[in-house]
């Protein structure tokens, strides 16, 4: 009778009727039950926990999963198949170290060499990919991860087609407050740059799709999205206890929009330990327990009417737009913005959406992280209000500020550019007349002319340091990007000998490019289709222009690039997408 059940479990399996299988599994259990001295009961009620286990495991219930192994494990310490299925358990609830020990355990039995070679095979294969796993959630190893993909591959832009899956890493990085802007991220130590600080995925992401008729406006089905995540993972959560973390992270949604002051009850700085992977937290350290469920977010009490403004801010008042796609990040939104970063970004498109964050130059203990979220290669008009509907109070927002008052000619240049910006945005470069595209041309051309003079004749701005007055300039960047448009090619009365005698400034703006993403995205439209011919690599030691021409000593020269701009101690081995622009050729430079 009770085999009769269990078929009919397999027969439901088979069929992907999971939730019937887990029903007559359990059916079989319940016959067998009571009577578990009996060898023959005793090996069929292995088999019953051990299938339900793989049956849980595909409606990724892992703690049913594990539990039901765990069973299967106290009959028959030896079951490989419920070994087996413990350790995709423990991966699925992010434990790797303890899935490690258990394919361990399969590795090292006596019955692992009686199994079939592609058996063997996929078992070595889990067994290093949850080492992988393991290594990158404690010590935030993820070289290794991106060297495997990035073999497979021919060098060269396609690389960023097969980005690697990564799992969560919590660097030294601590949660503050801070006066006026509420919390943010700083460096518990001294960190060198290159060094990684954090890898996120997204909780949930949204793509919105363009041509999408319908009559619900995208904002809307945003706010529907988002509020079905909060409660997927709410109902998750609540049927698989051991899976908190990711409700307490709903804690942070708030963080989406500008300062709330009504809503001050959700704005907490939260303990580190609520983001931290269960097994890199501290010894004695304990994970999240029952009692912290007692904030309203996890009782998922958010109003919709507050959802809906906090995305409603950040589309509009962010962004001016609505944005194709939402993705939601909890630790990193805790990190505030600067137009002068210390924290590059990389994006990630694989199935995760994984963010990599790593210091973009040298931090101190106790140093405030900031990302910049937009671009920050524009006039201060154009950047101010991007930050979340507020006056962005960063110390470079706050120079230029000071600098556009007093001085008229930088105020000037501001608005050029400004406009000249327009021109790119609102009509495709492609309509227009040559007539209007010398015209443009010209205007660049004397606006470079005009940058460049006035740090040399307005002794306000001359007196600035070095740096102060790149990230001056690095607003004005417009001008040389369009200069290096395909379609204002030629550059007759502008040179190429010109554009080198403002290479320092490329230079070190393309250097300053790869420390955020959106700004990445507009070296790749200024270098993409510009000179092919012998490129140049800026040195900042020599202050020189050094001419390379082997795609090897590019390799090198991008290397020493980074070197050279975050200094000599440089010891970052991953993955980088730098890019690196003498007269406007681009590189993507793994090593
Ligand atoms: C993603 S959150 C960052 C975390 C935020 N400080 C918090 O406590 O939730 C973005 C918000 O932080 C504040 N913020 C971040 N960077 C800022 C900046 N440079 N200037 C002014 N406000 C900033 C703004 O209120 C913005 O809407």
């Amino acid at each position: 009778m009770e085999e009769e059940v269990r078929e009919e479990g397999n027969r439901m399996f088979g069929k992907g009727r999971w939730a019937r299988a887990i029903a007559k599994y359990g059916q079989y259990i319940a016959l067998l039950v009571g009577d578990k001295t009996d060898e023959t009961t005793r090996s069929k009620l292995v088999v019953g926990y051990s299938n339900r286990a793989e049956a849980w495991l595909k409606v990724h219930k892992y703690v049913k999963a594990l539990d039901d192994c765990n069973k299967a494990l106290e009959l028959d310490n030896a079951h490989l198949k419920s070994l087996l299925r413990k350790g995709r358990a423990l991966e699925g609830l992010r434990m790797f170290q303890e899935a490690v020990e258990t394919y361990k355990e399969i590795l090292g039995s006596s019955s692992f060499d009686c199994l079939s070679g592609s058996v063997r095979d996929s078992i070595e294969i889990s067994y290093e990919n949850a080492f992988m796993k393991d290594r990158q959630t404690r010590f935030g190893e993820i070289e290794n991860a991106f060297e495997t993909s990035w073999k497979l591959f021919p060098a060269g832009p396609d690389m960023i087609e097969t980005p690697p899956s990564l799992e969560e890493y919590v660097g030294p990085v601590e949660i503050r407050r801070v006066p006026g802007m509420g919390r943010g991220l700083f460096a518990t130590r001294n960190v060198q740059a290159g060094e990684l600080l954090l890898v996120s995925n997204a909780l949930t992401t949204n793509k919105i799709s363009t041509d999408d008729r319908s009559e619900l406006p995208p904002l809307e089905k945003k706010l529907d999205h988002l509020i079905y995540a909060v409660e997927e993972v709410v109902r998750d959560a609540m049927e698989n206890l051991h899976d908190l973390t990711q409700l307490q992270r709903l804690i942070q949604l708030d963080t989406l929009g500008g300062p709330y002051p009504e809503d001050s009850q959700y704005r907490d700085a939260p303990p580190m330990r609520y983001f931290t992977p269960v097994n890199a937290l501290p010894p004695g350290c304990k994970s999240v327990t029952a009692q912290d469920m007692t904030h309203p977010a996890l009782r998922n009490e958010f109003p919709r009417a507050f959802l809906r403004r906090v995305i409603y801010e950040r589309q509009i008042y962010q962004y001016g737009k609505v944005l194709k796609i939402l993705e939601i990040y909890v630790l990193p939104s805790l990190m505030n913005h600067s137009c002068l970063p210390n924290v590059s970004v990389m994006g990630l498109r694989n199935e995760r959406f994984s963010r990599v964050f790593r210091a973009s130059r040298d931090i101190r203990q106790g140093e405030e992280l900031f990302h910049a979220y937009h671009n920050i290669f524009c006039p201060l008009d154009e950047r101010r209000w991007l930050v979340g509907g507020v006056l962005c109070k960063c110390s470079r927002c706050s120079l230029e500020a000071r600098l556009l008052q007093e001085c008229s000619m930088l105020n000037y240049m501001a608005s050029e550019c400004t406009d000249i910006g327009s021109h790119c945005d609102h009509l495709s470069l492609s309509t227009y007349t040559e007539e209007q595209l010398e015209r443009l041309k010209r205007r660049c051309i004397t606006a470079i002319t005009a940058v460049g003079s006035l740090f040399k004749d307005i002794p306000k701005l001359s007196a600035l340091r070095d740096d102060e007055k790149d990230f001056i300039r690095a607003s004005f960047v417009r001008f040389y990007r369009l200069l290096l448009d395909p379609q204002i090619k030629g550059l007759p009365g502008y040179s190429a000998d010109n554009l080198l005698s403002e290479r320092r400034l490329i230079a070190n703006i393309i250097i300053a490019m790869h420390t955020c993403d959106p700004a990445s995205d507009l070296a790749l439209a200024m270098c993409a289709e510009a000179a092919k011919e012998k490129p140049f690599l800026y040195n900042h030691a020599t202050d020189s222009i050094e001419p390379y021409g082997e795609m090897e000593v590019l390799l090198n020269s991008g290397r020493r690039i980074l070197e050279l701009t975050y200094g000599p101690e440089l010891t970052c081995r991953s993955i980088f997408k730098i890019f690196v622009s003498y007269e406007g050729s681009l590189v993507y430079l793994p090593f």
